[in-house]
């Protein structure tokens, strides 16, 4: 990749990298679905991609020197530039049937070559820690980014698998909008998630939890609970919130017969649905409660294995943050409420109106790059920010 393909490339990305991206709701996702047009969506992702790329690769760009540096970070620079390359080549192109066709392959090569982005910035991070040269504030930056990152990796990939599944090979699900469920029942993705988590905690500890689940719709009493989600989220995250119950429980519990249940409740309300799994592991000291969510600190070599009082709360793997990012992709969250020498409760919250799950999306602007190092405030640096709570959300952090 010589100069001359990084001057074009960085033309290209000054000028995509000023548009904002465009958040969509689940509910816009669903009423473009439900009447496609195969040419909006090329006309509407062959500037929407380029803009959530630029976006997020001029901030890879903002990142320290010893992290930029190392080999992975330049590994999967190399691949955004290069499907940042392969996307705005259709930039002057009209939707004809060839070029839609190209097109769903394209992003599907893309969606094949950015498979390992994750770890691969985890082994960039880990290259940085084993250099010993982190530092003070440092972890600050690298956790205000890696949110950013995954997120904005997130965002594209959402984009193209529903491009490609509404418009590429392949039959359609019934009930589904590209990788959204109409009427997901939550019971049934906790009951899978449950079941594979559990699979893997017998093999490991010849045992596990029981689940008991139960149900609370307020809106419309004794009624079941359905949700217009994408299902394959919500597994990532309820699959690794049990493997954490599950781990605590066993590892808290060394003798078979008393081991407690972990309990689920699904509740409906009249702005969110939450699934609450609370586990009986012991817990963890408030002292430690904000580790788990920290990509540095989750990615210390692997644990030894550790007595039950002192909680192996490294070698999480990035998990719980990445989780944490699912939620809140579509405007939810999660929150780990523990209560130290009993047990856990992780709460995750969704939208329960479609039209209100918006994307919420980083935005690489000055406040950004502030962040990295000082410039000038202009507006705020993720898409649903009101003016006032994204001057409270700076902490200088040199
Ligand atoms: O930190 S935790 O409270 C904990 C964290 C997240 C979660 O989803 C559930 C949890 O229970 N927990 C993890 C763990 C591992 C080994 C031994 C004891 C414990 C306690």
């Amino acid at each position: 990749l010589n100069s001359s393909f990084f001057n074009k490339i960085g033309k290209m990305l000054d000028f995509y990298s000023q548009f904002n991206p465009s958040p969509l709701s689940i509910k816009q996702f669903l009423d473009f679905g439900m009447n496609k047009c195969e040419s909006k969506s090329y006309v509407f992702l062959k500037k929407e991609l380029p803009v959530r790329l630029a976006n997020i690769m001029k901030e890879i760009a903002l990142l320290p020197d010893n992290l930029l540096r190392t080999p992975s970070v330049g590994l999967l620079s190399n691949w955004y530039a290069r499907s940042f390359e392969e996307v705005i080549e259709f930039e002057k192109t009209d939707p004809t049937s060839d070029n839609l066709k190209r097109f769903c392959m394209i992003l599907s090569h893309i969606r094949d070559r950015h498979a390992d982005v994750v770890q691969t910035m985890a082994q960039g991070i880990m290259e940085l820690k084993d250099s010993q040269n982190i530092e003070p504030g440092m972890e600050t930056s690298i956790q205000y980014f890696l949110d950013r990152f995954y997120m904005s990796r997130i965002s594209i990939r959402m984009l193209i698998n529903q491009h490609t599944l509404l418009f590429g090979e392949g039959s359609e699900h019934a009930k589904h909008i590209g990788c959204i469920e109409i009427d997901c029942d939550p019971k049934i993705v906790v009951k899978d998630a449950y079941e594979n988590a559990r699979w893997l905690c017998d093999q490991y500890y010849y045992g596990a939890p029981e689940i008991v689940v139960k149900e609370h719709n307020e809106l419309e009493r004794g009624e079941p609970i359905n949700i217009v989600y994408v299902p394959s989220h919500l597994y990532h995250i309820l699959f690794e919130i049990f493997k954490n119950a599950m781990r605590a429980v066993m590892e808290t519990h060394q003798e078979r017969g008393d081991i407690p249940p972990i309990q689920v409740i699904i509740v409906k309300g009249n702005e969110d649905i939450c699934v609450k799994v609370s586990d009986q592991g012991g817990g963890i000291p408030r002292s430690s409660a904000d580790q788990l969510f920290k990509y540095m600190y989750s990615t210390a070599p692997h644990p030894s294995k550790s007595d039950v009082h002192t909680v192996p709360l490294a070698g999480f793997g990035y998990g719980l943050p990445i989780s944490r990012l699912y939620a809140r992709y579509f405007h939810g969250d999660i929150s780990l409420m523990s209560c130290d020498g009993y047990g856990t409760d992780a709460i995750i919250y969704m939208k329960r109106l479609s039209d209100e799950a918006n994307e919420l999306l980083p935005i690489f602007n000055k406040t950004s790059s502030r962040f990295y190092n000082k410039s000038t405030v202009s507006a705020g640096d993720w898409s649903n920010q009101s003016s006032l709570d994204m001057l409270n959300q700076w902490k200088l952090i040199r």
